[in-house]
Parts: structure tokens; sequence; C-alpha cells
């Protein structure tokens, strides 16, 4: 929604490959690392590099460049956004704009550039030591989807679901960084022919492509964060796997929810991408009919991102992330509206960006309609769902600030190793 010709292009970068990259300074996407024999710490992507943005930030101390602002240097001297999760969104604007200088102006060049690393040289490391971890399911054609295969004889959509973003608590303590193997998950299944549950690895292991949302700041019990002041609370996106066994699922979440079947791996790209580098992919939420309850009211938006899922070498799927109904702040703003308090490191799913075609649904559930339409890979072979040694993998881009090129988002994949012997 912003309009081109008032935007800037963005600033030329000196480090080499980074203008017209995905990862330019555009995008400044922020993660942590670690060098060769080095400790983690947060990084910034620079296209095909990591700058080690606390120890510039540090000499950028000393050489009186950082002013008597946040300790920059020493947020991002730790193993994990949080502490720079923690410090809110003043200093996230204060670092963003120091950053774009120090990336732009040649004269700071020689303090940064032996901060600089190939990102083929380093290691990623999850970026955000996760407080609480929730999942929406702010997808109308998902939600349908899943309405329709799970409970034929009831409405497809909740009688709740337009009127609140509904969701679960889900597990922290399983989300990984992609590149992490996903080991396939044991557990009960009962199938409607069954006439008793039986114990195994799943044999419908699932994925859905989502966004997640990094959560800074923190609010005191009792507290709200509505709509209108979400802003301050939202740090980044990450793109989001929520692995799915749909047989454990479907026999354990009547009334209460996922649980086993999805806490086992939750995978992450290992990039989060400031909300202040999407700017130019705001555009208008599907339409809210009936209008939500005042405390979801207030100036929203919806994001564009063009997904990509692939299993192996085949795109199976392109959702898009404008197809969801509530915003990231109408989901924040419900999350805390009972006065829970958010936590830097807090961490909300989207839910399954699905679209109304085939083509662009977020999960193999839906792609082949609950194994029963097997979709074909490149190399010949048919899934319903994953098999051991399947690697997915889920990237996505965003329009630049103006319509100048694109902001790239990390990718996140997961290789699916088999399931431990069973013991029972
Ligand atoms: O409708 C159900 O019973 C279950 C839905 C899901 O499995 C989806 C979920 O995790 C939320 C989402 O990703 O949209
Ligand atoms: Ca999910
Ligand atoms: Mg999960």
């Amino acid at each position: 929604m912003t309009d081109p010709l008032s935007t800037p292009r963005p600033a030329t970068c000196w480090v080499l490959g980074a203008d017209g990259h995905p990862f330019g300074v555009q995008t400044l996407a922020m993660g942590v690392f670690s060098p060769p024999g080095g400790e983690p710490r947060v990084g910034v992507r620079v296209g095909d590099h990591v700058l080690d943005a606390g120890a510039a930030a540090d000499l950028g101390r000393q050489a009186g460049l950082v002013g008597d602002g946040p300790d920059l240097a020493a947020a991002w001297l730790t193993p994990s956004l949080n502490a720079f999760l923690a410090l809110g969104r003043p200093a996230w604007s204060i670092a963003r704009r120091w950053l774009t200088e120090v990336l732009t102006d040649e004269v700071h060049r020689e303090l940064a550039e032996p901060h600089l690393h190939r990102l083929e040289d380093v290691t990623l490391h999850l970026p955000v030591e996760v407080a609480d971890y929730v999942d929406f399911y702010a997808a109308e054609h998902h939600a349908t989807n899943v309405g329709r295969i799970f409970r034929p004889d009831s409405p497809a959509l909740p009688a709740a679901w337009r009127h609140l973003p509904i969701g679960y608590h889900g597990r922290a303590g399983t989300v990984v960084v992609s590149g992490t193997d996903v080991v396939r998950p044991t557990g009960q299944r009962k199938g409607p022919a069954d006439p008793a549950p039986v114990f195994g690895p799943s044999v419908r292991l699932d994925i859905e492509a989502e966004l997640g949302f990094v959560v800074g700041g923190a609010t005191g019990l009792g507290e709200r964060v509505g709509v209108d002041r979400a802003g301050e609370h939202l740090f980044g996106v990450v793109l989001l796997n929520d692995w799915s066994a749909r047989d454990i699922q479907a026999w354990e979440y009547v009334p209460l929810g996922p649980f086993l079947g999805k806490s086992f791996a939750t995978s992450v790209s290992a990039w989060v991408t400031p909300l202040d580098a999407l700017v130019g992919a705001r555009v208008p939420l599907p339409a809210q009919d009936p209008e939500p309850l005042p405390y979801l009211r207030g100036e929203v938006s919806g994001l564009d991102l063009h997904l990509e899922v692939s299993l192996g070498d085949t795109v199976v799927s392109r959702p898009e992330s404008r197809e969801l109904y509530w915003s990231p702040e109408q989901m924040l703003a419900h999350l805390t509206v009972n006065g829970a308090s958010v936590r830097p490191g807090d961490l909300f799913g989207s839910g399954t960006i699905s679209g109304p075609g085939r083509d662009t649904v977020g999960s193999l559930l839906e792609l082949t309609w609950n194994g029963t339409e097997p979709v074909t890979l490149a190399d010949g072979t048919t899934r319903g769902f994953l098999e051991d040694g399947d690697v997915v993998t889920m990237t996505a881009w965003a329009a630049g600030p103006g319509g100048h090129g694109r902001v790239g988002l990390g990718e996140v994949t997961g290789r699916i190793r088999p399931a431990l012997p069973s013991m029972y």
C-alpha cells in the first residue's frame, strides 16, 4: 500500500553482491550464527554474507557512532535474539537505521568489513529462545478443508471462526531451526475401521506452511496489547513448518485440540525478517464479515508474501499469505485480551496458509485430500503423506519497500528420519 513514487530505492550497499539481492539492505534479516570455532551470536544477513552485528556495534560504540542509545552490542553479543527483542520497538528502529548507515556508507566499511562472514562458512542456530508458542488457524480455505476432512458431519467452519482468531498453545521447547532432522513421531492412532487404537510410527506425517510472528517487548500480567499497539510488540516474521501427524492428531484432539500430533517438532527459518522490511508487502485483509468485536478493530492489514513449498525437487504448492483472514495485530490483540502477558521471544504461527486452488494449499492433508489423491513428484514417485528421507523446504519472498526489488525470507527445511525402534 506504499506509493512506489514516494519511496526511494534502497541505498547502495558496499557489501559485494548485496544490491538487488533478496537479502540486501532493504531486508536486514536477523538471526544467530557462529563463525568457525566461535560462539553463537546475533548476525544480520547481507547478501551472501553475515555481519557479526554485536562486534560491529561494539566498534561503533568505541568510535562514538552509536551514541547514548540502547546497548546494541551487549544485546547482540548473546546466543539468541531475545535480549534485542526485549529492548522493544524504539531500539529496533535505531538498530535498523544504524545498520543501514553502516552498510551503505563507505566511511564505515573499514569498521564493519572485518566482521563480515561468508554465509557458507558459518553455522546458523535457532534465532530465538522461544518463550511461549501459539498456533492460530487463520486461513479460511484451510479451516474449511480440515473441517470437511475431520468433521464431515458438522459445518466446515467452526461457529467462532469469523468472530475470533482460533488458536491453541503449542510446545515452545520443540521449536527447531531449519535444517534440523525430524524423527517420525510414534503414538496412538485409531482409524474409523480399527476396532481399537494401535501404537506405532505415524503413517500420516504432514507439513503445514505458515508464517511465524516473533514478539518482543514485555507486558505485565493483566495488561492487554490492543490492535493499534500490537506493532510495538511485533518484531518480525519467520517461515514456519508445523509438522503434523494427522493420524495421532485425529484420534487425540477432541475436545482439547492438537497435542502430541504436533508437539514433536515445529521448524522455523534461521532468519527473522523484520516487519519494518515488509511495509511494501502490506495489503488489505479479506473483508471481515461480520465486523469483529471492537477489541479486534483498528488499522489492520495483511501481508502479501509468496510462499513455495517443495517436496524434494518438486514444488508442490505456492500458498499466498494475503489469504489470511486475521492480521498479526488482531492475533496478538486476541492472545492478550484476557490479560495474558507476553515475553520477548514469544512466537505465534498464522495457521496453515491455504488458498482456493489445490496448487495453493499449505498441507498434504489438503493437497492429497487425506491421502486419497496422491501427488506425483518429479522423480515419478507419489506421496499421500511424508516418507522417511523426504525433505520439505519452504521459501518465500515479498515485494520490497515501494515495489523496488524483493525482500527474501529465510527458508525452512527439514528431513524426515525413521521413527525410533518401538519398545512396546
Ligand atoms: O481443524 C482441526 O481440527 C485441526 C486443524 C489443524 O491441524 C491446523 C492447525 O494446526 C492450525 C493451523 O495451522 O491452521
Ligand atoms: Ca498449524
Ligand atoms: Mg508443530
